[in-house]
């Protein structure tokens, strides 16, 4: 990434209260150089420019650290080209992280990710989430997604995977109380309760985003 997007990725991490160390810093630039790499010859994301890469994927990914926190075991559902789960990662690696989604070019990028950054806490896999309870069952301490899908699709298909401790975290936008209310009834029936929504600004725009954080009632 050119230099300002460099600042705007410490910048704007550090406007959410994340500190990001310098190397840290190198290896999320890394991340974007292969991304842009990857992204010309399969779609991975519409944002290519340096300015929207720092702080549309990266910074926004790192805002998902206001509430997740290591150590523990994070499964980010639908994750695509590595969103939130690799800029994550790169900053918290005392989280062990499960990444699926359904589109194997996608896993195969996360892949060659992984091995570029030496991530060691970091597993992807090719897989639809909702046959991976056979395999996780209660395993995971965060369940997370941006972009997935709606909250009821979502909860149902992380329950099971969920530790009865757990969280699950979606990162949506400026209609995230309006999402929550329209899944209120399922959410009932499933036995979940929101236990708080973080809202706040994406940092350099006036992108509303917020993280629903959801547990079980026991
Ligand atoms: C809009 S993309 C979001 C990617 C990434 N989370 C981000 O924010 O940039 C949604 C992703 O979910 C994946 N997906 C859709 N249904 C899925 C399922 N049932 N299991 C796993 N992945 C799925 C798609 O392949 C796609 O990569």
């Amino acid at each position: 990434m050119n230099q300002r997007a460099k600042d705007l990725l410490i910048s704007g991490a550090r406007e959410l209260g994340i500190e990001i160390t310098k190397e840290q810093a190198q290896r999320l630039d890394q991340f974007a150089e292969e991304l842009k790499k990857w992204n010309k010859k399969i779609n991975l994301t519409a944002i290519t420019d340096d300015d929207g890469i720092a702080l549309k994927h990266l910074v926004d990914s790192l805002s998902l650290l206001k509430v997740v926190r290591g150590p523990g075991k994070m499964l980010d559902i639908g994750s695509g080209g590595g969103f939130p789960c690799i800029p994550v990662q790169v900053v918290a690696p005392d989280l062990e992280v499960v990444s699926v989604d359904a589109v194997v070019k996608k896993i195969s990028f996360q892949k060659q990710a992984v091995r570029l950054l030496n991530l060691a806490n970091f597993t992807a896999l090719h897989v639809r989430a909702e046959t991976l309870a056979a395999s996780y069952p209660e395993t995971f301490h965060w369940i997370v997604s941006r972009a997935f899908s709606d909250l009821p699709s979502f909860v149902t298909m992380a329950l099971p995977l969920m530790r009865t401790d757990g969280r699950i975290v979606a990162m949506k936008g400026r209609n995230a109380a309006e999402e929550v209310e329209e899944a209120a009834e399922t959410l009932e029936r499933l036995g979940v309760l929101v236990e708080r929504i973080e809202k706040f600004n994406l940092p350099g725009s006036d992108e509303a985003r917020a993280l629903i954080v959801m547990r079980k009632n026991v």
